[in-house]
């Protein structure tokens, strides 16, 4: 049976402290929250503690005798760090301490479960050093593999973890696989990473855009040319189906393939052979073909776009990358990942995100998902982490926000007409204007010559807006002696 374990929190933040209660009582554990190193480690005398979990995000003041007291009293292997991106000298005293259990700020519930599942993993029956396996980083509960060229596979979410386990289970086998995903969710990451897990991986993993060409063009991209197959075929050239002999080939956006190609693919995979443009003899397709789509092929069915028979042939197995508003936990995760490597591009230190910047990166919706993801980690390295760099995105977010509360109920096709937006844009504007003017009156004592001035408008149009939103006195008028009606006669 699992052993109910106390883990006590240092944080200044109320609201992590209601988060961690609640998580900890709900797994049946005990929490205990300080605001100071020094409350906790006088705690620990009292009684002990399985765990301290260390939120510097809410800056509690900086104490590296007391870190360093709690590190040795209640071990190495017990205490989690929660930094923020970036340089801080938070990471510097972890670094010194050999804290390895570090967690992103701010903290988030899946990140409290982490550390409960790690303290009921065997490693804290036999303590073990915490020391991250190359691939596994157990601690913080990511899984980090390199690609090459810079790319690699993060999973830090459990809908991605299961990806990572799926796709283990399917470089096994040399069976073909459609990865279905919107653009910019990982599609052509999780390929890369199939083929590195198969057999197949000492030898080419290559990809083609089949949306980004014209059929013929395609058909040679493909499978190569004769010479003389065509004016100008001067010399002979492979197909990227010869490239990747042995390998693995990567049909990325399938859903957008004319009906001709769609026909010759199916033959190629049907007969395991292909043929050169203008060639005499057809070759044998020794490749493993994974395909990727952002389309909804299902709907490309139903509209006798794509071929059904081309469509089980290609998806003996499916994998659905997620977008990435479906597991915004993983959005810390990437960006640190990401701030490291662009500081190592531009050679600068990694820039710090400050909480405020991660959670509005968190909140927002990436409608082109990692690749969105990307170019702003970008921009907020190049500009050092100042807020312009996220501008966009509050503009986007508050727009959300102001369409949610002027029309909370989503129109039944879930999208909104050009007529509805734009009876939304009249109402809010017309909302904000009632409220600036009723502000502007209240503020002049509803003198309204100076509240027009104050406006910059003119007098007449004033009275013409009070008119129309049937603006009213709200405060009690001031009589010439100064006194308020109502409350002279209150007083009297
Ligand atoms: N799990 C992941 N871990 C780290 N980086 C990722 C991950 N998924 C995607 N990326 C990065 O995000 C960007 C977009 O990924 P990718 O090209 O794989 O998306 P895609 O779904 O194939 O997009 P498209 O449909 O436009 O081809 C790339 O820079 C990629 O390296």
């Amino acid at each position: 049976m699992l052993r109910t374990k106390t883990v006590a929190l240092v944080t200044h933040s109320e609201l992590l402290r209601h988060t961690a209660q609640a998580a900890l009582h709900s797994e049946g554990h005990d929490a205990k929250v300080f605001h100071t190193l020094p409350e906790c480690l006088e705690s620990w005398k009292q009684s002990r503690f399985d765990a301290v979990i260390l939120d510097v995000s809410s800056r509690p003041p900086r104490d590296e005798a007391s870190l360093a007291e709690l590190v040795r009293l209640v071990g190495r292997e017990q205490v989690w760090i929660a930094l923020p991106l970036g340089l801080s000298p938070w990471t510097a005293d972890a670094d010194s301490l050999g804290l390895k259990n570090r967690l992103t700020a701010p903290l988030q519930r899946t990140a409290l479960e982490l550390v409960l599942s790690d303290l009921s993993s065997p490693r804290h029956e036999s303590p073990a050093p915490a020391i991250s396996e190359p691939r596994r980083h157990s601690a913080s509960g990511l899984i980090l593999e390199e690609l090459g060229n810079n790319r690699y596979f993060l999973a830090a979410s459990q809908k991605m973890m299961q990806i990572y386990e799926t796709v283990l289970l399917l470089a096994a086998v040399d069976a073909p696989v459609l990865i279905l995903g919107e653009s910019g969710s990982g599609k052509d990451v999780v390929a890369n990473l199939l083929h590195r897990h198969s057999k197949r991986a000492g030898h080419t993993f290559t990809s083609v855009n089949c949306a980004a060409l014209p059929p013929d063009l395609l058909e040679s991209e493909l499978f190569g040319y004769e010479a003389g197959a065509f004016t100008g075929a001067v010399r002979a050239k492979s197909g990227k189906f010869e490239q990747a002999d042995k390998g693995t080939i990567l049909l990325d956006e399938i859903g957008e393939m004319s009906a001709p190609m769609q026909a010759k693919l199916l033959h190629v995979l049907q007969d395991g052979q292909y043929s050169r443009l203008g060639a005499r003899a057809p070759s044998m397709a020794d490749v493993r073909v994974v395909s990727a789509t952002n389309v909804d092929i299902e709907t490309a069915m139903a509209d006798k776009l794509f071929r059904e028979d081309l469509y089980y042939r290609i998806s003996t197995f499916t994998i659905r990358v997620p977008p990435l508003r479906e597991r915004r936990e993983e959005i810390p995760y990437l960006v640190e990942e990401m701030v490291k490597r662009q500081a190592a591009i531009f050679q600068r230190d990694p820039v710090y995100i400050s909480p405020h910047i991660l959670s509005t990166l968190q909140e927002y919706d990436w409608p082109g998902n990692l690749r969105e993801l990307s170019n702003v980690v970008i921009r907020l390295q190049v500009l050092q982490g100042h807020e312009s760099s996220i501008a966009d995105i509050e503009r986007k977010l508050s727009r959300t926000t102001i369409v949610e509360k002027v029309c909370p109920v989503e129109a039944p096709d879930g999208r909104a007409s050009v007529h509805e937006m734009r009876s939304i844009v009249k109402t809010f504007k017309d909302q904000t204007e009632r409220r600036l003017i009723q502000q502007a009156l209240d503020n002049a004592r509803w003198n309204r010559r100076q509240a027009a001035v104050e406006l910059r408008i003119s007098y007449r149009t004033l009275l013409y807006k009070i008119d129309e939103y049937h603006l009213k006195e709200t405060r009690a008028p001031i009589r010439m002696n100064g006194e308020i009606e109502g409350t002279a006669r209150f007083l009297a």
